[in-house]
């Protein structure tokens, strides 16, 4: 696992616009080196933004989505197309403006889909999805960059802390059934599933997240927080803005 490196920038509209920047030249990397890409998007406030500044990068250069996989880093269980879901808001930010192949976006199950309202069984079904993309190599594809969000209690994905999916080492996605911030029932990559990404990006932004930030950076109990167990296995990299970044 890589050790953390961050990047500081003065608010949240220039750090998004550098996370896209440098989004935007990992996919064209991965594709000129591998012949695909597999990005893991986030949702939250900063993640969205990001979205919402590569989709002006991809414009501006002419980025090539054709051999770009997206998945999820988490999801709220919730109907297909409702606003709080995380694919909903990337769909409007992002996805539904670029040439991404449909079949190579892969969006976590809806609590109106084929698993009902199971949320365990959603998480198995997107394990199973993972696992075929993966083909044979291990549980998940090697992502090449899994951007994840972090809340203020220190959460990554859906992975809160002191809930049981923070531990969970077997499954590649499971179902959370409590979590503490709304909507209760979830879906999330459990963090063997991050950790298989090459590079893990933290993005946080306000004062807010200032304490996570310090606890994520110091790589301490990730039951107490969960972002502090998020590592890439190439890179690692928390990208701030000053609020964020104010209690380093
Ligand atoms: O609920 C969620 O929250 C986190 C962080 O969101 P933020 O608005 O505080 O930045 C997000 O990363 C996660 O994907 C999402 O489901």
């Amino acid at each position: 696992m890589s050790e953390p490196e961050v990047v500081r920038h003065p608010d949240d509209e220039a750090l998004a616009s550098a996370v896209a920047d440098e989004l935007a030249r990992q996919i064209q990397s991965a594709v000129a080196e591998r012949g695909v890409a597999h990005v893991v998007l986030t949702g939250g406030g900063i993640g969205i933004k990001s979205l919402i500044k590569l989709r002006e990068v991809s414009d501006r250069i002419g980025l090539d989505w054709s051999a770009v996989h997206l998945w999820w880093g988490d999801e709220r269980f919730l109907p297909d197309r409702d606003r709080d879901r995380n694919e909903t808001q990337a769909c409007e930010a992002l996805i539904d403006h670029v040439g991404v192949p449909s079949h190579q976006v892969h969006p976590m199950p809806s609590s109106d889909g084929a698993d009902g309202d199971q949320v365990d069984h959603a998480g198995t079904r997107y394990s199973q999805e993972l696992a075929v993309a993966a083909r044979g190599a291990g549980p998940v594809p090697a992502f090449d960059v899994c951007l994840l969000g972090v809340g203020p209690d220190a959460h990554v994905a859906s992975l809160f802390p002191g809930l049981p999916q923070v531990h969970d080492d077997e499954a590649a996605a499971v179902g959370v059934h409590d979590s503490p911030k709304p909507p209760p029932q979830r879906v999330t990559l459990t963090l063997p599933s991050i950790r298989a990404a090459r590079q893990v990006w933290l993005l946080a932004a306000g004062q807010s997240k200032a304490d996570a930030v310090r606890l994520g950076l110091a790589g301490g109990s990730v039951d107490e927080a969960p972002v502090a167990g998020a590592r890439g296995s190439e890179r690692t990299v928390f990208w701030l803005d000053e609020d964020a970044a104010s209690r380093i």
